[in-house]
């Protein structure tokens, strides 16, 4: 708990320093606000106590003629007064938090996106998308209603009840200590209830945490249950995550829901037993006491409830500040994270002169496990690679290391015998192109799709490069053409056809190395041929390593690498691997069964 204030004062800090003026107003203008408040009632009182003097010489046929109200419209004069500079110090106050609060959530999500461009690729690897994306919907949401509501609440609260005990201490020291009395037995039940509802709540999120784990399952498995014939399990497990979502909710409710009623209690014990003090003095002296009594009771009245006001708000703001500091901690998390090592003043690449080289290299995702024993690759400039072998023998993860996704454990990975780890990052980046087995469209037109790696593009350079990639021709039959939004509903494009935009997107970039994860397996025979046709185009010339699925797209390579288990068991062009009649002569034997 002490480290997550910590955490979140250090955090809070960071993101409202930029709001230094803001907050000075806020401050000042909360301390003048609350003066104002606890100041109020003393001219309340006052007006009543004028009225009552008024009343009592009226009223005494003797002092009749004496009787004026003037003081008594004084004191209600400046009560009214009072009141308006607390509206205006309260409306500037809001209106200046109403700006700071979003402006510094803002900062936080720009913040947080920006760490994410900065990230490994290994974050993403290892966590899901709905884990991440979730920071920035609700942690931030938490972070912002506690930013809005609490956190300013939280400071004029702190400056009301001091302000409100130097003032009741000033006004009269014996009824401000009969306003206290219960305070022990106030902050004693707000302490019990406060921890019983945290327990409830925490119980409460971990339940809808589950149901919500349910509900993604579910709906990403829904094709599965429906062939299956599974919709009546599916519900019935909801309803039984939602039994458990309902039980935790009501504990959790019942807790928080009794604090507001028990506090409004004891604060209405505590006035009987402010009239019950005031009576007294109010009912003993001459005139002028007693009219101060009654003016008294009327202050204190007011008093009271400002002095419970901040114990009962603090306490029901409790469960708002633990969710914010939990996303701020959730926030750090990423804001943590290892980001991608860029060299200082690192080898400027302009192209492969001779060759690329992996060197003896390990590697393992994590310590307790080498994926890769040992690989030794040698590709001369203009030559393709082939890499082939059984499903997780490593050979999406020798792409990972060429493009220096992860850092090779030990050897090296070689451009022209300068290790890809003192190279420029952007610079090696923007020479390598990379065509993934899933491709992604971006939101936005196809042909914005195409330029992404180029945006400068000409209308002719992306239209040769559709053409190349075998993709013109589908393009032109779509209504609008290259200006289609891919994210329209009627555009649906196939697993195909988007591999095909994301080769024509390579091809525009011209890379220098090329990373091609082959992805065959998922369409049509018609669609294979033209995306095989489309990679022959990108590849020609240059250097480039190919991942195949199926072995007749890569009959050609220069060199076929066959992997096993995280080591090469055999190298050699097509004819050599056959002659050998090895491992590769058999996988070839197997698959021309099948085709
Ligand atoms: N991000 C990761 N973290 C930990 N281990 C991983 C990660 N990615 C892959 N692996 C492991 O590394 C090994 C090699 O995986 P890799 O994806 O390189 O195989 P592959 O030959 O490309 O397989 P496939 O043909 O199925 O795509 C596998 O045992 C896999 O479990």
């Amino acid at each position: 708990m002490k480290n997550n204030l910590n955490e979140s004062a250090k955090f809070f800090a960071h993101y409202l320093k930029r709001f230094k003026v803001a907050l000075f107003f806020i401050l000042v203008f909360t301390i003048l606000a609350t003066w104002l408040q606890v100041k109020a009632p003393v001219y309340m009182g006052r007006s009543i106590t004028e009225l009552s003097k008024y009343l009592m010489t009226y009223l005494n046929p003797m002092t009749k003629s004496q009787a004026s109200l003037a003081d008594f419209h004084q004191a209600l004069l400046l009560f009214g007064l009072f009141t308006l500079m607390i509206l205006v110090a309260l409306f500037i106050n809001g209106l200046l938090q109403a700006i700071v609060a979003p402006k510094a959530v803002n900062d936080m999500r720009t913040g947080l996106f920006a760490k994410l461009q900065r990230m490994t690729v290994r974050y993403f690897d290892n966590h899901q998308d709905g884990e991440i994306l979730s920071r920035f919907t609700s942690d931030l949401d938490n972070i912002f209603n506690a930013m809005n509501n609490a956190l300013f609440q939280i400071l004029q609260q702190v400056v009301m009840f001091i302000g409100v005990i130097w003032m009741m201490f000033n006004e009269s020291p014996k009824m401000a200590v009969a306003t206290m009395a219960t305070t022990p037995l106030v902050v004693i039940v707000g302490i019990v209830i406060m921890i019983q509802a945290k327990k409830y709540v925490d119980i409460q999120q971990a339940e809808v945490g589950h149901l919500n784990g349910y509900i993604n399952e579910q709906i990403n498995g829904e094709k599965v249950i429906i062939t299956n014939g599974l919709q009546k399990d599916s519900i019935e497990g909801f309803v039984e995550h939602n039994e458990k979502v309902r039980q935790a909710m009501v504990r959790s409710q019942a807790w928080s829901g009794v604090l507001n009623p028990i506090m409004q209690g004891l604060g209405l014990f505590n006035l009987a037993i402010i009239i019950f003090f005031g009576a007294k003095l109010a009912l003993t002296g001459d005139v002028a006491s007693r009219a101060t009594g009654l003016g008294l009771i009327v202050t204190f009245v007011s008093f009271s409830q400002q002095y419970f006001q901040p114990i009962s708000q603090i306490t029901s703001l409790y469960n708002m500040m633990q969710q914010a500091m939990t996303g701020v901690h959730r926030l750090n998390d990423i804001f943590n994270q290892d980001e991608e090592v860029n060299p200082k003043n690192g080898v400027q690449f302009a192209g492969v002169q001779h060759d690329i080289k992996l060197q003896d290299v390990h590697f393992g995702y994590n310590e307790e496990r080498e994926i890769i024993h040992g690989v030794d690759i040698d590709v001369a400039k203009g030559e393709m690679v082939a890499l082939v072998g059984p499903t997780g023998s490593g050979k999406t993860t020798i792409m990972n290391l060429l493009n220096r996704f992860y850092d090779v454990t030990s050897g090296a990975v070689l451009f022209d015998d300068v290790d890809v780890r003192d190279m420029d990052l952007t610079a090696l980046r923007d020479n390598v192109g990379i065509v993934l087995q899933e491709s992604v469209l971006f939101t936005g037109s196809v042909r914005d799709n195409i330029t992404f790696g180029k945006t400068d593009a000409t209308d002719d350079e992306v239209i040769d490069a559709a053409k190349q990639a075998n993709i013109h021709d589908f393009i032109m039959t779509l209504e609008h053409g290259y200006d289609t939004e891919v994210s329209d509903e009627n555009s649906v494009f196939s697993t195909g056809q988007k591999q095909l935009l994301s080769i024509a997107r390579t091809i525009l970039t011209q890379p220098d190395l090329l990373i091609l994860d082959e992805a065959t397996s998922n369409v049509d025979t018609v669609t294979e041929e033209k995306i095989q046709r489309a990679m022959d185009n990108v590849i020609a010339g240059r250097t480039s390593f190919v991942i195949a699925h199926r072995l007749k797209t890569i009959l050609n390579a220069d060199k076929i690498v066959v992997l096993k288990n995280g080591r090469i068991i055999e190298q050699g062009n097509h004819e050599a691997l056959l002659a050998q009649n090895g491992f590769y002569a058999e996988l070839y034997k197997n698959q021309m069964v099948f085709d």
